[in-house]
């Protein structure tokens, strides 16, 4: 079982944002996602993660936390193949621990001239760093990395008690609803 630090996709697609003329929200103080703060590094998920409290983070959105190391790299291989997953990391690293987390997913569609979608998910901060706008970084972040990937449009599902979050980046409710069939928790 091999944990190392390869990247689930290329971290100069971050570094390559043009944060400072394309980003809608404001900072204060100013963070991106070349500098998130003191001690902090916003980069790709990497299997190493796995011991850096990667799940535990998780774990504070829901159910995660009965992963084995075998079941997550094969999960990571995966999804490093396809190109599609954007999954996003905060790590302090004083403690050498993930303290925020949130992934985009492009998905390919033949409508809209075989465009690409994208969903933002799992967007979590550990409640210890909640208010010190990193859950604000990692969403601005994402949906900026969607724009660059030529995703015609993002969507994602949310708590109504945080739709107020989301409608700082201009996503809005469009009057459809969402539905699901659920087989487990
Ligand atoms: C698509 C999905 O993944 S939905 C799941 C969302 N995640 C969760 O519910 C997990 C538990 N919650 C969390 O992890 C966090 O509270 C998050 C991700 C919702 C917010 O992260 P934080 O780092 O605490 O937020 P951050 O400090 O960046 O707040 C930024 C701004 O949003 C506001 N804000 C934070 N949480 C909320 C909320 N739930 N509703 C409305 N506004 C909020 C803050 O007041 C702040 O406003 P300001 O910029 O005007 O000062």
């Amino acid at each position: 079982m091999l944990l190392d630090e390869t990247p689930l996709f290329e971290p100069a697609l971050l570094h390559g944002l043009d944060w400072d003329n394309n980003n809608t929200v404001s900072f204060s103080p100013p963070i991106s996602p070349s500098s998130p703060g003191e001690g902090l590094i916003l980069r790709p998920l990497c299997t190493a993660d796995f011991n850096r409290g990667f799940f535990r983070v998780l774990s504070q959105l829901t159910k995660a936390d009965d992963v084995t190391p075998e079941q997550f790299i094969k999960k990571f291989d995966h999804m490093k193949k396809t190109g599609d997953y954007y999954v996003i990391v905060v790590e302090d690293g004083q403690l050498g621990q993930i303290v925020a987390t949130a992934t985009l997913i492009t998905e390919h569609k033949f409508i809209h001239s075989c465009a690409k979608r994208g969903r933002v998910e799992e967007v979590v901060v550990t409640d210890a760093c909640r208010g010190k706008q990193l859950g604000k970084l990692l969403v601005a972040t994402l949906t900026l990395l969607g724009k660059k990937l030529d995703c015609y449009k993002i969507t994602l599902e949310c708590a109504p008690k945080n739709v107020a979050f989301y409608e700082k980046f201009e996503y809005s409710t469009s009057g459809e609803t969402y539905m699901q069939c659920r087989f487990f928790d």
